[in-house]
């Protein structure tokens, strides 16, 4: 089989830069283009300069079309109204879209998931390996513990960062309510401040931390009268993401159209 050609849309982001790397150092997969928007700094260098490695002759574009029409896959790690952008044209092209983009509403998923009819979308707001079993995990003790035990979650993240909370504690979240057999919107407390009241029993509340040059860590809590689990995962290098990232990328191929995810990729779906 010939490789996978894998084109990186947010070429120069600190996760494309990642994925080039990543991409060069698996078999099955060459990197052949990378898109930034125009107007960018970026435009006309060379991708594998930028992340690093000896230069390849293939220059980030502003040309996203072109670029969906060149690749088998598109990876992207952007904003979320490029991210509907991207899936609007692997629907039209019938291509492969890894999406890793967080901080999407509702009605933006919607927009996104609509075009898994006829692009084959592979989404997770974390990508590793740990943050996976992670929530299944979550999922689980959930699903064991009652409402005596307030779920909390906590992460902290670079300075960077735009989003809050982060896509993983939102994806946790989500599993622990899943675990409950509640809506999570219906639970979520997403941010407190002042007077706010006492904590509502069975709510999932969220704490977010930003600082330096964290990669992201997480922890579950589940806290009661006189006893606390705490789940965490730290990630250490982005690495981790852009290995998920491009196990995805390989894992779709020849699969049908369709919304898939990490559980789905990692084998770790029920
Ligand atoms: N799912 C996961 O495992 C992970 C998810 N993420 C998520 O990935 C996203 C990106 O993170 P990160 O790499 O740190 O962010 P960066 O800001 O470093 O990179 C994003 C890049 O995308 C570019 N971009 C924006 N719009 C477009 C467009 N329409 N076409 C092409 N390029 C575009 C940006 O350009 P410009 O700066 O000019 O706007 C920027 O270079 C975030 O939502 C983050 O939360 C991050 C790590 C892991
Ligand atoms: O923005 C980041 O950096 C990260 N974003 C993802 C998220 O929002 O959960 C994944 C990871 O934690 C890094």
């Amino acid at each position: 089989m010939s490789d996978l050609r894998i084109g990186i849309v947010g070429a120069a982001g600190r996760m494309g830069r990642m994925l080039v790397r990543q991409i060069d150092g698996t078999a099955g997969c060459v990197v052949c283009g990378g898109t930034e928007p125009a107007g960018s700094d970026f435009l006309g260098k060379d991708l594998q300069s930028l992340a690093g490695l000896e230069p390849s002759g293939i220059l980030i574009s502003d040309n996203t079309a072109k670029l969906f029409d060149e690749a088998d896959a598109v990876i992207d790690f952007t904003m979320p109204a490029a991210s509907i952008a991207h899936a609007a044209l692997a629907a039209e092209k019938g291509k492969i879209l890894v999406i890793g983009t967080t901080g999407i509403s509702n009605d933006q998923q919607a927009e996104i998931t609509a075009c898994g009819d006829r692009a084959v979308i592979v989404q997770g707001a974390n990508m590793s390996l740990g943050v996976n079993l992670l929530a299944q995990l979550t999922r689980k003790v959930a699903a064991i513990l009652d409402d005596d035990f307030d779920v909390e979650i906590l992460e902290m993240h670079h300075h960077h960062k735009v989003d809050a909370p982060s896509g993983t504690a939102l994806l946790l979240g989500k599993a622990a309510a899943a675990g409950r057999g509640v809506d999570h919107d219906s639970v979520a407390d997403r941010g407190r401040d002042g007077i706010t009241g006492a904590r509502k029993r069975g709510d999932i509340g969220y704490a977010v931390l930003r600082g330096g040059n964290v990669v992201g860590d997480h922890t579950v809590i589940f806290a009661a009268e006189n006893e606390r689990i705490e789940l965490t995962h730290k990630a250490g290098d982005r690495s981790i993401f852009a290995r998920g990232a491009v196990r995805a990328a390989l894992w779709a191929r020849g699969k049908p159209a369709g919304n898939y995810d990490m559980m789905d990729v990692l084998g770790l779906a029920d």
